[in-house]
């Protein structure tokens, strides 16, 4: 098995080309493929194959909306195991491999997520290095919830952006104190909001800058841990921040650990930009994971 591993902001994935899908992504190889000792390292998995031979081999139950049989599709699974609707910066990464493999032709094309298709745009690309826009489709924001982080209680909305959600705008949080926030102490959502579990994002409130807003983020996410990034989070806490003053779009640059994003929300939907890098490739050897 050859991969390629690459990153968005720092977030990263193991990329298992699999057109026909005929790999068996059970839990075992997902993490040990993401694990950092015993492993590759990564956040995630990324599976590139065909949307229909992902019907065919029964992974995928029917193709999702605006998914066709043809489109690449983007089969994201977390460091944990386990799978997940969508993932932001994953895109990205996949856009810019398909468009390093030579699998698609331009550099405009439908990724295919379990969260629907989600159309890109590459807007420049080199073998390491692209810079790619993501429409992420509908941003929905639900009612507040809670988090406790160790032994303090933060409060946000509820945002689905194909994935669940806790987006919380902190008053008076500056870029210091979000960063001697320890999530190792323990990070904790109400269950009965969260059935499947949540990504969990705190965030400064936003502060005008001409045209724009910045903030800072960290980001929590289910099925990993702390990541340096989050692009369906980042989309859900720009969201939030924006419902915070009384605004229904908008753009935001947010600094995350592992750089910096940009995001514009519309009544519409969310557009995500920012880097991908592709790092390197290798093969797995016979019997690595024995
Ligand atoms: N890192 C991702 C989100 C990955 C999925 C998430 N952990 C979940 O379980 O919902 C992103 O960039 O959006």
């Amino acid at each position: 098995m050859t991969y390629v591993k690459g990153h968005g902001t720092q977030n990263d994935f193991v990329v298992i080309a699999d057109p026909d899908a005929q790999h068996d992504l059970d839990v075992d190889l997902v993490t040990a493929l993401c694990d950092r000792q015993r492993g590759i390292g990564a956040d995630g998995v990324l599976r590139v194959a065909r949307s229909g031979a992902l019907v065919d081999q029964g992974v995928l139950d029917a193709l999702p909306p605006g998914v066709a049989a043809d489109d690449w599709f983007m089969d994201y699974r977390n460091a944990d195991g386990s799978i997940a609707e969508m993932c932001g910066n994953g895109v990205r990464v996949f856009a810019h491999y398909l468009r390093s493999a030579g699998l698609v032709p331009d550099d405009r094309f439908t990724v295919g997520s379990r969260a629907g298709g989600k159309p890109v745009v590459v807007h420049a690309s080199d073998a390491v290095h692209a810079d790619v826009s993501v429409e992420m489709g509908a941003v929905r924001i639900g009612d507040e919830s809670t988090v406790m982080v160790a032994d303090e209680s933060f409060t946000g909305l509820v945002v689905d952006v194909g994935n669940p959600h806790l987006a919380c705008v902190v008053p008076d949080l500056d870029a210091e104190r979000l960063a001697a926030i320890d999530f190792l102490l323990g990070v904790h959502i109400d269950a009965a909001v969260f059935p499947h579990g949540a990504n969990v994002e705190l965030l400064t409130p936003p502060v005008r800058d001409g045209g724009r807003y910045l903030a800072h983020m960290r980001v929590f996410e289910r099925g990993v841990g702390e990541t340096r990034s989050c692009g369906t989070g980042l989309v859900a806490a720009a969201a939030a921040a924006l419902a915070g003053i009384g605004e229904d779009s908008g753009r935001l640059v947010i600094t995350i650990p592992g750089g910096r994003v940009e995001v514009t929300i519309r009544p519409d939907g969310a557009v995500l930009r920012g880097p991908s890098v592709l790092v390197g490739d290798g093969t797995l050897r016979p019997g690595w994971n024995a």
